[in-house]
C-alpha cells in the first residue's frame, strides 16, 4: 500500500490527524490494534466519568440529611454497567468510528504496525508506504508493577475496572494517582471498603501537596483507607480473594486494581528505525512534533501531560506542520482535571516547580469553605485556590482549584495563564456574587 501519511495510533489525536489530513487531500492510512478512538472513550475518560457521575448523585443524596430532609440511598452499580456498556462504548465495539474514518477518505488497517524503515511500517501481512511520513500515536498501556506473587492473578487495571458487573465487596488500589483516586471513591461510594496503597508520600504528588493531603483528608472522612510512603511487598490469589502484604501488613481483598502509571514499548513499535532510544520512556518531539525526518509523535508518548485535550492539541499542530502550516506548541498553561469529589483542577507550573525555574514566586490562597458560596453550601464545600505568581512579570504562572466545582472554576484561571493576564488587571474585574469562582478575588488579595 502507497500513501502519503501513515497514522500508527487512532487515540483521539490520531483520529483527527488522519481525518483533517485526508479531507485536505492527502492519501491516508491508519492503523489501530485495538479500538479506534484509544482509551479514552473505552476505559478512561469516557467511561469513568460516567462513574464518577454516579458515585457522585450518591454523596449528593447521603447529603440530602445536612440540608433538606432525608433521603434513604440504595446503589444499583447495574445501571453504571449498562450505562457504559451501552452510551459510552457500545459494548467496546468501534464500528461507529471505523465509519467515519472511512467516510472522510482514509484507509483503515485493523492491526499492530511495526515500523521497519523510514516511511515502511509492516502490518500482518500488509506493507505500507508512507511517502512523506509517519504520525506515532501510540498512547499507552498500563504499567505492572514487580510486585512478588502479582503476575498470574486476576487483578485489573482500569481495562478491566470499567468493564466490571459488579462492586467488589474489598478493594485494594495500588497507586494514588489521578486513576487511582477517581477509582477508588467511586467504588467507596458504591460501597466497597477500599485501601489505597501509594508510594509517594502523598496522593496526586503532580499537583499542589495541599490537594493531595485535601483529598486524603476527604478519603479518610469516606471511610477509605489511604496508606502514603506505603509499599506492596506480595500477592497472593487462593482462587476467590486476594491477600495483599502493604508493609507487613495484610489485607483481604476480592479486588486488587493497579493503578501504578502506564508505559510504551517502543521497540515493539520499532522506532530504531528512525536512530530513537527504544529503551526510552516517551518519544521526544520538539515544538512542531517532529521526533525525526519524517516522524511526528503525538498523545501521551510525548511525555508532556496525558490528557486526551492534550492529544488533540498536539495533532492539530502535527496537522499543521504537515501541511507546511506555522506551528508551535506551548505548554504554559496546559490545563488537568482529576474528578475527584472535591475536584482537583490545575492549570501551569506549582509552586514547587516555579521555584525549581527560577521564578521569582509569590503564592496567594484562599479556602473555598469560607468563601460566601462556600459557606452557602454548607457540606461538601471542603476546597481551596492557590495561585501562583511570577512577581517580576505581574502575571499567573500557574493556579490550582480544588472544590465542589473546582475544574469549572479553572476556567477563568486558565485564561489568566494562558493570556498572561496582568495580576493588577485580575485584580481589578468584577466576579459574580455568590458563585465558586469569585473566591480567586480572595486568593488574589492574599498575593503577597
Ligand atoms: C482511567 C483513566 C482515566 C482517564 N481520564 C482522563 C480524563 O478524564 N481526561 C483526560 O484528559 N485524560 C484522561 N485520561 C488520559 C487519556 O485517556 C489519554 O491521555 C488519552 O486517551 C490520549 O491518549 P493518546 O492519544 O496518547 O492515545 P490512546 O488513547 O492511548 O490511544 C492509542 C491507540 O494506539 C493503539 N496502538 C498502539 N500501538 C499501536 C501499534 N503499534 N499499531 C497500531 N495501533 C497501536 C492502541 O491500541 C490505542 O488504541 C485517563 C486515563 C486513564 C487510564
Ligand atoms: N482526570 C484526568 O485527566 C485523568 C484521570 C486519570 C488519568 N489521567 C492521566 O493518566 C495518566 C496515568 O494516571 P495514573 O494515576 O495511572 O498514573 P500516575 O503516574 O499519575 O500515578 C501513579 C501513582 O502510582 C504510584 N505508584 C507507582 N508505583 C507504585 C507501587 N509499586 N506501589 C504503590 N504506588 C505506586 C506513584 O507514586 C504515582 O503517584 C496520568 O498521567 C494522568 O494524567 C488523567
Amino acid at each position: 500500500m502507497r500513501v502519503d501519511i501513515a497514522v500508527v495510533g487512532l487515540g483521539p489525536g490520531g483520529e483527527q490527524v488522519a481525518t483533517r489530513l485526508a479531507g485536505a487531500g492527502l492519501r491516508v492510512a491508519a492503523i489501530e490494534a485495538r479500538l479506534v478512538g484509544g482509551e479514552c472513550p473505552y476505559y478512561a475518560c469516557v467511561p469513568t466519568k460516567m462513574m464518577i457521575r454516579a458515585a457522585h448523585a450518591l454523596a449528593e443524596a447521603r447529603r440530602v440529611g445536612e440540608l433538606a430532609g432525608t433521603a434513604e440511598v440504595h446503589t444499583d452499580w447495574s445501571m453504571v454497567s449498562a450505562r457504559i456498556r451501552d452510551e459510552a462504548t457500545d459494548d467496546w465495539d468501534d464500528a461507529v468510528a471505523v465509519e467515519r474514518l472511512t467516510k472522510a477518505g482514509v484507509e483503515f488497517v485493523r492491526g499492530r504496525a511495526r515500523i521497519t524503515g523510514p516511511g515502511e511500517l509492516v502490518v500482518g501481512d500488509t506493507t505500507i508506504h508512507a511517502e512523506r511520513g509517519i504520525v506515532l500515536n501510540p498512547g499507552t498501556e498500563p504499567a505492572v508493577p514487580p510486585i512478588d506473587g502479582l503476575a498470574g492473578t486476576p487483578f485489573w487495571t482500569n481495562r478491566e475496572a470499567v468493564r466490571a458487573k459488579a462492586v467488589p465487596g474489598e478493594v485494594v488500589v495500588v497507586g494514588g494517582g489521578p486513576v487511582g483516586c477517581e477509582f477508588a471513591q467511586v467504588f467507596g461510594r458504591f460501597g466497597a471498603r477500599v485501601t489505597v496503597v501509594q508510594s509517594a508520600d502523598r496522593l496526586l504528588p503532580r499537583d499542589e501537596p495541599e490537594a493531595g493531603e485535601l483529598i486524603a483528608e476527604q478519603f479518610a472522612a469516606e471511610g477509605i483507607d489511604v496508606r502514603v510512603g506505603a509499599k506492596v511487598t506480595s500477592v497472593s490469589h487462593d482462587g476467590g480473594a486476594f491477600s495483599v502484604t502493604v508493609d507487613g501488613d495484610t489485607v483481604k481483598a476480592g479486588q486488587l486494581l493497579i493503578a501504578t502509571g502506564r508505559r510504551t514499548d517502543l521497540k515493539a513499535l520499532g522506532v530504531g528505525a528512525y536512530g530513537l532510544d527504544e529503551s526510552a520512556k516517551g518519544i521526544e518531539v520538539d515544538r512542531r512534533m517532529r521526533a525525526a525526518d519524517g516522524l511526528w509523535a503525538i498523545g501521551d508518548v510525548t511525555g508532556e501531560g496525558a490528557f486526551t485535550h492534550m492529544s488533540m492539541y498536539q495533532a492539530g499542530i502535527a496537522v499543521a506542520d504537515i501541511l507546511g502550516e506555522p506551528a508551535s506548541a506551548d505548554y504554559r498553561a496546559v490545563p488537568r482535571v482529576t474528578f475527584t469529589d472535591p475536584e482537583v483542577g490545575a492549570v501551569g507550573l506549582t509552586e514547587a516547580q516555579a521555584r525549581e525555574r527560577g521564578v521569582d514566586v509569590r503564592v496567594g490562597s484562599t479556602l473555598i469553605p469560607s468563601s460566601s458560596r462556600g459557606w452557602i453550601h454548607k457540606v461538601g464545600n471542603d476546597g481551596f485556590i492557590k495561585l501562583v505568581a511570577d512577581a517580576g512579570r505581574g502575571v499567573l504562572v500557574g493556579a490550582t482549584s480544588v472544590g465542589p466545582a473546582g475544574g469549572e472554576v479553572l476556567g477563568a484561571l486558565a485564561v489568566a495563564v494562558h493570556a498572561e493576564v496582568p495580576v493588577d488587571s485580575l485584580r481589578g474585574m468584577i466576579f459574580a456574587y455568590p458563585t465558586f469562582h469569585r473566591a480567586i478575588s480572595a486568593a488574589l488579595d492574599d498575593l503577597a
